[in-house]
């Protein structure tokens, strides 16, 4: 089994106070994860910290069996880091944003590429041509999304990728990412929403003030119980 994403034993500090205390877990090739916590529960100091931009006071991350530390520039390449809203532009189209990203990490693709990884996103072809602006927030995040296929990065780390989305989006979004880790992605989501989680992972680790308190594993086939979960997420015993 390969694992892409570990922490061991990671604690970090932020402004002199810790605010991850011993957090392990690890993220499998081909597995769509989920980290799940409250406001201020250290989900996006973990990110952070696999991206290397935040150093662990104690504990390792790694990323692709290398600790982040040794190679930041590794670490960031085998990533595409989809933050809460998508860092596109409003004046260009899908196909100008992602042409002109691309370009950028000096890796331009052909209009065919560009084409087929807008296909894969289901983003209907007819708004291709019109500028990010017009779009809606869950049509923008199928280009985010588009642009780390075209990175070809096989690790995606996604922040709340779906608040703002209203139901159709969120449903349209946790399949396709469903479908991501189905074709060999491994995925890495941060949420508060337990029922998203539940829909996408195949398995959960809940933080809380900074600490691993739950793990979630979904049965074969099937999905981790909402039901459970939340008990957990908010404290209590499952009825
Ligand atoms: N730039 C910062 N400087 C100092 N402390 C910070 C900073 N950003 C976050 N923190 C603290 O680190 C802790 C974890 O915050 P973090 O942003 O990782 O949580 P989160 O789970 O992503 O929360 P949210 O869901 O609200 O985004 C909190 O106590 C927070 O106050």
């Amino acid at each position: 089994m390969t694992l892409v994403l570990e922490a061991e034993k990671l604690c970090v500090e932020r402004s002199g106070k810790r605010v991850l205390q011993d957090i392990t877990f690890d993220v499998r090739a081909g597995e769509a994860f989920a980290l799940l916590g409250g406001n201020g529960a250290g989900k996006s100091t973990t990110l952070l910290t696999l991206l290397g931009f935040l150093a662990p006071a104690a504990g390792t991350v790694r990323v692709n069996g290398r600790a982040v530390q040794d190679d930041v520039a590794a670490a960031r390449a085998a990533i595409a880091y989809l933050p809460e809203a998508a860092a596109l532009y409003g004046h260009l189209s899908a196909r100008e944003n992602l042409r002109y990203f691309l370009s950028l990490a000096g890796a331009p693709s052909s209009a065919e590429a560009i084409e087929t990884a807008l296909d894969s996103v289901s983003l209907e072809t007819a708004a291709r041509a019109n500028r990010l602006s017009e779009y809606s927030k869950g049509m923008r995040q199928k280009v985010a999304i588009a642009l780390a296929l075209l990175r070809e990065a096989p690790i995606l780390l996604l922040d709340e990728p779906t608040s703002g989305l209203d139901p159709v989006a969120i449903d349209e979004f946790h399949a396709l990412v469903r479908r991501l880790a189905g074709a060999g992605k491994s995925v890495l989501m941060v949420t508060h929403d337990v029922y998203g989680a539940c829909q996408v992972a195949h398995r959960i680790a809940l933080l809380r003030k900074g600490e691993l308190v739950g793990r979630f594993t979904a049965p074969e086939n099937g999905r981790i119980d909402t039901e459970v979960v939340h008990a957990a997420f908010v404290g209590r015993q499952a009825a």
